[in-house]
């Protein structure tokens, strides 16, 4: 990949000023459904907790015109009190709104977090083949925690609002004229109010978007695999510019958008600080002019503090509004990303412990597109070509029976479609056309569920997850005893290294299984699929990389899963290429010949010339037939004749 591809620029289009559709906020309201008795009791307490703000500049007032200027201590006193207590019911009233604000942002955080894994998960395997890992992680995960994060701060400073309009209220009682004066000061605050906040919402949109991009390239190359090319073939340093130019862009927008913030708050408590000194000037001249007395002033200018306080948090409400609105349109447009594969209302399923035949009946097929399957979002890299591609047909016209029990090898030159194949059987795509059927049932008529029982699937690449030997094998059924567990390894071939390993079933595997050979990899993969019992085995041959030793373990172990089991097999070796009952060359996405090795052979079409090339001649698959007949591993060929 070339490294300036994946730079983003500041010029770079920004895809969160128009991202947010018409009815987001309505949609983002309905996750409140279900939480809907704690959002009336928030607004009890809420109301309950502003009535405690409101109340005390009344009692101040009463404490100086009543008090203090008509010389009652009692008074004073008594209001002096009335204060204390109210201000420690305010505060209680704030702590249990806190309480079941948060609990009403987990709630509505649980609900959507749940149902969008829910739904990703569900999402064909041709989402995640487009996906960058890494923001698709950042876009389930990090931005939905910010989310979660500012949740809670929103619903505190919805009580704010309710405090404005007591407040106010409390103001035309008090002193219309001031009042007045403060209602035309208001939209002052409006207009930085909505601009500052249009500014922070897209930057916060942004730094989301890096934020997530260099998440996703760290996992891109600091997973073993990504962080052995970089050794292996990286440019270190154009390399660390890339990631320096990605963290100063984070650091760029990061920087603005804390300025931006700050200015907000800035200008809201310069505009109370000027109204207040306004209201004195004004209220002051009402005092001496006789209109109303000093505690009312006092009672005012409390207010006033009282009023242009939540002024402010509402104004950063409306920017913490944004961002949670922002969080959750993103992941809406996951939720939007409609499955192509579905299960059937009313899908069968195959009967157990019956090996079922495999059909391909005129299957046509062709990868889908960026825009069938994906967000231009989520890859990252999308580039212009690919907006509105057409993919062409992978496989094109393909029919062939594998009759139950019976071993079928597919061969070809590479890029032939025989991958592909070996997806549709497993359901991983649907045909475009023509069907593919297992047991004579279409197998878009089957539940999932079904599929996944009763085909195994052994990539040349096995997969591993970083976990113990043991949950890695329980990965595939859970309920398998120790007996079972090591039966299934004595069957791959496996036992013998898994007992010889001082924390045996128990070792870690490393990320990825990059503590395990190749070969290790499979035969612990073939265990897997021994403990699975699949009636159907589609299997990735994989010999090239290794040694004579586990190669010929790796061969017994496939002999023990394949036994009785209707086979698909991606062939490499010679041996498993005569063992098969049917072999189709696959070519250009078309069965070209089928039959055994002998007819293929005397044919004398691709399969022959493959033979001769391919097997014979030790070329790209790594075997090649010793004197006897048998293959030999190409490196051990090699190795063996220029040592
Ligand atoms: N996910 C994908 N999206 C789009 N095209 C794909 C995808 N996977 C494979 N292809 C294309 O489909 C064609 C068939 O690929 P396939 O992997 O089935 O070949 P193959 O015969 O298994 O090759 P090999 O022996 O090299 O593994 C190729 O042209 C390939 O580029």
């Amino acid at each position: 990949m070339r490294i300036g591809a994946v730079r983003k620029s500041a010029d770079d289009p920004d895809p969160w000023e128009t991202d947010i559709r018409p009815g987001t906020v309505r949609r983002v309201l309905g996750y409140f459904r279900p939480h809907l008795g704690e959002v009336a009791l928030f607004v009890v307490v809420a109301l309950l907790e502003s009535l405690t703000v409101a109340a005390n500049p009344l009692l101040l007032k009463q404490l100086v015109d009543n008090g203090i200027l008509k010389n009652s201590l009692g008074t004073v006193v008594a209001m002096a009190c009335l204060a204390a207590g109210l201000a420690v019911v305010g505060a209680l009233l704030s702590l249990v709104s806190s309480y079941i604000a948060g609990r009403i942002g987990q709630g509505v955080t649980y609900d959507l977090r749940v149902q969008a894994l829910d739904h990703v998960r569900r999402l064909p395997i041709a989402f995640f083949t487009r996906t960058q890992t890494g923001v698709l992680v950042g876009r389930l995960h990090t931005e939905l925690i910010m989310a979660q994060q500012q949740f809670a701060q929103m619903l505190m400073a919805a009580t704010s609002a309710v405090t404005v309009v007591l407040v106010l209220a409390e103001l035309i009682y008090l002193s219309w004229l001031v009042a007045l004066i403060t209602l035309v000061l208001i939209p002052l605050f409006l207009v930085p109010w909505v601009y500052v906040g249009r500014v922070i919402q897209r930057r916060t949109g942004r730094l989301m978007d890096a934020n997530t991009g260099l998440g996703g390239l760290l996992q891109e190359r600091f997973n073993v695999q990504g962080a052995m090319l970089s050794k292996l073939f990286g440019r270190p340093d154009e390399e660390m510019a890339e990631y320096e130019g990605r963290a100063a862009r984070i650091r760029r927008i990061g920087v603005g958008l804390s300025i931006y913030t700050r200015l907000s708050f800035v200008m809201m408590t310069l505009m109370a600080s000027l109204a207040t000194a306004l209201v004195y000037g004004v209220g002051g001249g009402l005092v001496l002019a006789g209109a109303f007395q000093l505690g009312t002033l006092v009672a005012i200018a409390t207010l006033l503090g009282r009023l242009f306080g939540p002024i402010t948090q509402l104004s950063g409400m409306q920017a913490t509004a944004q961002t949670v609105v922002v969080s959750f349109a993103r992941i809406f447009e996951l939720l939007d990303l409609e499955p192509l594969i579905r299960e059937r209302p009313g899908a069968v399923a195959l009967p157990e412990n019956v090996a079922p035949d495999i059909e391909f009946e005129h299957v046509r097929f062709r990868y889908p597109t960026a825009d069938e399957v994906s967000l231009a979002s989520l890859e990252h890299l999308r580039t212009e070509r690919e907006r509105g591609e057409v993919t062409r047909d992978a496989l094109r016209d393909v029919s062939f029976r594998v009759p139950a029990g019976t071993l079928t090898a597919l061969v070809g030159p590479s890029g032939a479609g025989k991958s592909t194949i070996t997806h549709l059987v497993s359901r991983l795509y649907d045909p475009v056309g023509g069907a593919v059927r297992l047991g004579g049932h279409d197998l878009r008529d089957l539940t999932f569920r079904s599929v996944r029982e009763t085909v195994g699937v052994v990539s040349q690449d096995a997969y591993l997850f970083h976990d113990t030997i043991r949950e890695n094998l329980l990965y595939a059924r859970p309920t398998a005893t120790e007996d079972e567990l090591i039966e299934a390894c004595k069957g791959a071939q496996i036992w013998d290294l898994v007992e010889s390993l001082p924390g045996g079933f128990d070792t870690v595997t490393g990320d990825r299984g990059y503590r395990m050979s190749g070969g290790e990899k499979q035969r612990l993969a073939i265990a897997r699929l021994l403990l699975k019992a699949p009636t159907v085995v589609v299997l990735d041959e994989a010999t090239a990389h290794l040694d004579s030793e586990s190669e010929a373990a790796v061969q017994r172990a496939l002999k023990t899963a394949l036994r009785s089991r209707t086979s698909l097999v991606i062939a490499h070796r010679l041996s498993t290429i005569r063992e098969a009952d049917q072999i189709l060359v696959i070519d250009g996405g078309r069965v070209r010949e089928r039959g055994t090795h002998e007819e293929l052979l005397a044919e004398g079409g691709l399969y022959a010339e493959l033979y001769h090339t391919q097997f014979f001649k030790a070329g790209g698959n790594g075997t090649r037939p010793d004197p006897d007949g048998e293959p030999v591993p190409v490196h051990q060929v090699v190795r063996g004749g220029g040592e």
